[in-house]
Parts: structure tokens; sequence; C-alpha cells
């Protein structure tokens, strides 16, 4: 599905000087061209004409969402992102030690606090946000809620990424700055912690009744096939192969956790999604 124009309000958006974009707001992006076009959401976004190009060497004035970032964004950016709009850098997870990050962001690059991804390559896997992801995120949590899901629609798999972000993006947009998101996200992420360790500590219980599990894989539910149905998906699984074989660049983002960390938070994921 195309987007939408959600309507009033947002002409004042658009740049000066370049052609109106078909979304309400002003996106963009330093693409380094990493990805496979079929299978990149960035690429995507602009063939829809809802981002723009950003040179490099070229600083953006609004939001920069970047592994680069040192603190979360918060409904606190409003007003930069009013005078802007939102920006990422489109390049692979692996090759992110290649980008020239003195050449591109601006005076506002930040984070995004815990998420989960929900796009094909990346399903399950917090922190890890595809650039459509991590737009619909930004703009959703500094208010902009119906313009993050009419970003998504782009996307067959999009509606995921509220169904499992909802309840946490909905506390981050109601945070009042990036201080309060970061206590915020301690508290959700201990609790998930807790809840987790309570309910191994009960399968454990349950297990003298089971008979011998060793070796028993793990129930995985982050089946990606029913939602690599589109045009995007045919390089996917290269992709997402790419991805898992590089996991040393998880230490790139500031809040991912370790390798080890990753495997735990995983598993936690896939028990609240199977809750
Ligand atoms: C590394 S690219 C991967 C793009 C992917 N190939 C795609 O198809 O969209 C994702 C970009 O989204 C933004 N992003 C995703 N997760 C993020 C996070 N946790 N913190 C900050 N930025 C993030 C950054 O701009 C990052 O460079």
């Amino acid at each position: 599905m195309g987007p939408r124009n959600s309507g009033k309000g947002h002409d004042k958006h658009n740049f000066k000087g370049q052609k109106a974009l078909k979304f309400p707001l002003p996106l963009a992006m330093w693409d380094f061209g990493h990805c496979n076009p079929n299978a990149c959401s960035g690429k995507r976004l602009e063939r829809l004409g809802c981002i723009r190009n950003l040179r490099i060497g070229q600083k953006f004035k609004g939001v920069v969402v970047t592994p680069n970032g040192k603190s979360p964004v918060s409904p606190a950016d409003r007003e930069i992102f009013d005078n802007g709009g939102a920006s990422v850098v489109e390049c692979s997870w692996a090759k992110i030690d290649e980008i020239p990050f003195s050449r591109i962001g601006g005076r506002c690059e930040r984070l995004l606090p815990y998420l989960v991804a929900t796009n094909p390559i990346n399903y399950g896997r917090p922190w890890r946000l595809n650039c459509a992801e991590a737009l619909a995120a930004c703009m959703y949590i500094v208010g902009y809620k119906d313009e993050a899901r009419l970003l998504m629609e782009n996307f067959k798999w999009g509606h995921a990424f509220f169904d499992v972000n909802e309840e946490l993006l909905d506390i981050y947009a109601s945070c009042k700055d990036s201080d309060d998101i970061q206590q915020k996200q301690k508290q959700y992420l201990e609790d998930m912690e807790e809840s987790y360790r309570e309910q191994r500590t009960t399968d454990f219980g349950d297990i003298w009744t089971q008979g011998n599990l060793n070796h028993k894989p793990i129930a995985v539910s982050n089946d990606t096939s029913s939602s690599s149905s589109d045009s995007e998906s045919i390089e996917e699984t290269n992709l997402a192969e790419e991805t898992t074989n590089t996991r040393e660049d998880s230490e790139q983002i500031a809040n991912e956790p370790t390798e080890e960390d990753d495997d735990l938070w995983r598993n936690i994921v896939r028990m609240k999604l199977k809750a």
C-alpha cells in the first residue's frame, strides 16, 4: 500500500527548495549503498517518494537517529523534529565500522531506546531496527503516532512493529525527556528479565515431569516466512545471514547487550511474543 497523506498542517514540513515528498513529514537518509535495493527498507521508502537522500558531508538539522547517538530520542526532541524532521543512516549493520560518522549526522543525534525489530531480517531482535522501523519509532516517540503507522503501512510486516512494541512506545512517548526514557527503559527491562527468570524457574520445576530434555531445541517463534512474501523478501535471507554472521558489531550500539545478553534478550522476547 502506498503512503497516504494524513492531511492538515504538514505542508510547512516540506524541505525548502525540495520537491514535495509523498509523506507528510520530512524524512531523510544517508545511503551508503551496502544493502540490496530489493531488501532495503530505506530504498523502498525512497522509491515510494517518502524519503530524500542526503550527501556525505551534509549535516541534518532535524533528529538524526543513529548508533552514534549518546542518548535516546524523547518527546523533548519534538521541536527539533518540527524544524527538520528525522533522518537515518542506511547501511549494513555488518559494515557500520566503515561509516564516516564525523561527515554525517547533526546536532541532534539520538539512539533509540529498547524496542524489538519485527522486520523479516532481524525479527525478534532487540535494538537492531531497520530504517523504516527506526523512523517510525522516532516519530511515535516525539508524538507523531499516526504518521508512524502510516509509514509502516508501506511494509507487509509493518503492523507487527506496533503489535510487538506499542506498550513500550506509549511508555516512551509519555516520558518527559531522555533521562526519563532511560529510567523507564531500565525498569521495563528489569521487570522483563525478572519474569523471564521466574518463568525459567517454573519451567525447570516442571522439567522433572517431562523426561530427558537434553538438546531439545527451544521453541522459536521467529518464523519469518509469513512476512517475507513481499517484493523485498527475495534477497532478505542473504542479508539475514550476513547480519547474523557479524555479531561482533553488536557493541556499536551503546545500549545494545553483549552477545550473551543478546541471546538472553531474544529468549525474553520469544517468551513475550508467545504470551
Ligand atoms: C544499520 S541500518 C540497516 C538498514 C537496513 N538495511 C534496512 O533495510 O533498513 C538501520 C539504521 O536505522 C537506525 N537505527 C536502527 N536501530 C537503531 C538504534 N537502536 N539506535 C539508533 N539508530 C538505530 C540507524 O540510522 C541505523 O543506521
